[in-house]
């Protein structure tokens, strides 16, 4: 077994947004490029005029602007659902009655049918999801309301994103598990109600349908939703097990505690073929959403619907006990000894042989591996969300060291 050594990658500032052929210069900004427009021949691209012109209109006749980058663009209104399922975990940490009765009430006044589910055993969801997509002539739902934590989540994620394209209904969320990250993900601290009101239509503009990307475990073929993560984050799901509150005070509790004693292993980090890191790791976090346990931030930079993973590794150099408070601080990404990458396809290595501690979505996985592959499944997975200035990227660059300073 080859020792394992500590690699240093040289910081790499995200390069300057790349400009369309054609496109006039701007202002750097974020990297943004509108998927109507990208359709469109080149001669058929307004000028910047145009797009301001575009944009005032649209604002006189939808009462309603998204503005990227330097430029204002109209946003495509989302059509309201119809017909909704509402799966409910009744076991999920928080998913008490008065709530269920109040996400079913509130999809019944302003949906023409409603059906709901209640999950009876693990992978109920996903069976139950399946099924109603099935339906006969065009009668399953165009939205399903998943009433639970993460888990419950990837259980309907894993039948919609299976199901033929005609069938795919859109996915909300009304959180009612322990760290409920899917939630945060997509509409970060609202209120459910605020949420679940935007989605079935209620505040015009409010929530936006879009097709986000899903990363798949190569070792079983599962998909991955929020993300995965090896070392401390997954061994904070072990002390999870043990402290019996509900709600992200269980998580801000587990981690530190598994923080206590954490040994870093030796490690290596792969994205599309590039080593991002090799040394002694703390954890190694591929995703996905931005937050872990609902109030880490792990991922500061991910977008959702930009065809690619990111990655994010905490060298030995961060100590094991700082790492819960830094993420909580939404500080972590700036220390030394911690790096960034994004591709398509990302292998996390544990190299002395032993087994990979990883989890994904919140759920430990058996260690029956050393390492964990990730890639990415491009925009396979329509939700609604928070209608932010965020857009769908339809370009995907390739695989960039996003910078941070490695551990030496
Ligand atoms: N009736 C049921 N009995 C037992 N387990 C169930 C039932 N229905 C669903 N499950 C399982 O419960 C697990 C945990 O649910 P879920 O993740 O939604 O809640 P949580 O653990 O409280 O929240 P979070 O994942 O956000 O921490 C899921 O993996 C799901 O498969």
């Amino acid at each position: 077994m080859r020792a394992p050594t500590q690699v240093r990658i040289l910081p790499s500032p995200l390069p300057p947004p790349r400009a369309r052929p054609g496109a006039p210069a701007g202002p750097a900004g974020p990297r943004t490029v509108c998927p109507q427009f990208s359709a469109l021949p080149r001669s058929a691209v307004p000028s910047r005029a145009g797009v301001r012109f575009l944009a005032v209109l649209a604002r006189f006749a939808a009462g309603r602007v998204v503005q990227l980058g330097d430029r204002l663009m109209p946003l495509a209104a989302s059509p309201a659902p119809g017909r909704a399922l509402v799966v409910v975990n009744p076991t999920a940490g928080t998913a008490r009655t008065p709530l269920v009765q109040e996400v079913i009430a509130r999809c019944r006044a302003r949906l023409e049918r409603v059906v709901v589910h209640r999950t009876a055993h693990r992978g109920d969801a996903t069976d139950a999801v399946r099924a109603a997509l099935a339906r006969p002539g065009g009668q399953g739902p165009d939205l399903v309301v998943a009433v639970g934590g993460d888990g419950t989540v990837r259980e309907v994620v894993q039948a919609l994103v299976g199901a033929a394209p005609r069938e795919r209904a859109a996915l909300a969320v009304v959180p009612a598990g322990t760290g409920n990250s899917d939630y945060r993900m997509l509409w970060g601290q609202a209120p459910w109600q605020e949420s679940l009101e935007a989605t079935l239509g209620a505040v015009p503009g409010r929530a936006r349908r879009r097709r986000i990307d899903v990363g798949q475990l190569a070792e079983t073929g599962e998909l991955v939703l929020l993300g995965a993560c090896s070392g401390l984050i997954a061994e904070g799901l072990v002390a999870a097990r043990s402290i019996a509150v509900a709600g992200r005070e269980r998580y801000a509790r587990a981690l530190p505690q598994a923080a206590v004693g954490f040994r870093p292993y030796p490690g290596r980090v792969t994205v599309d073929g590039r080593v991002l890191h090799e040394g002694a790791t703390v954890l190694a976090n591929v995703g996905g959403g931005r937050y872990r346990g609902g109030q880490y931030l792990i991922l500061p930079r991910s977008e959702l619907d930009d065809g690619l993973l990111d990655v994010c590794v905490v060298g030995a150099q961060v100590a094991a006990a700082d790492v819960p408070e830094l993420a909580r601080a939404g500080v972590l990404h700036k220390r030394p000894g911690v790096v960034h990458g994004r591709g398509r396809r990302v292998v996390v290595e544990r190299l002395d042989g032993r087994p990979l501690c990883f989890e994904h979505d919140g759920e430990l996985q058996p260690p029956a591996w050393t390492s964990m592959t990730v890639q990415v499944l491009a925009g396979v997975l329509p939700v609604w969300g928070a209608a932010t200035k965020e857009v769908t990227r339809v370009h995907t660059p390739p695989a960039l060291p996003l910078g941070g300073l490695a551990a030496t």
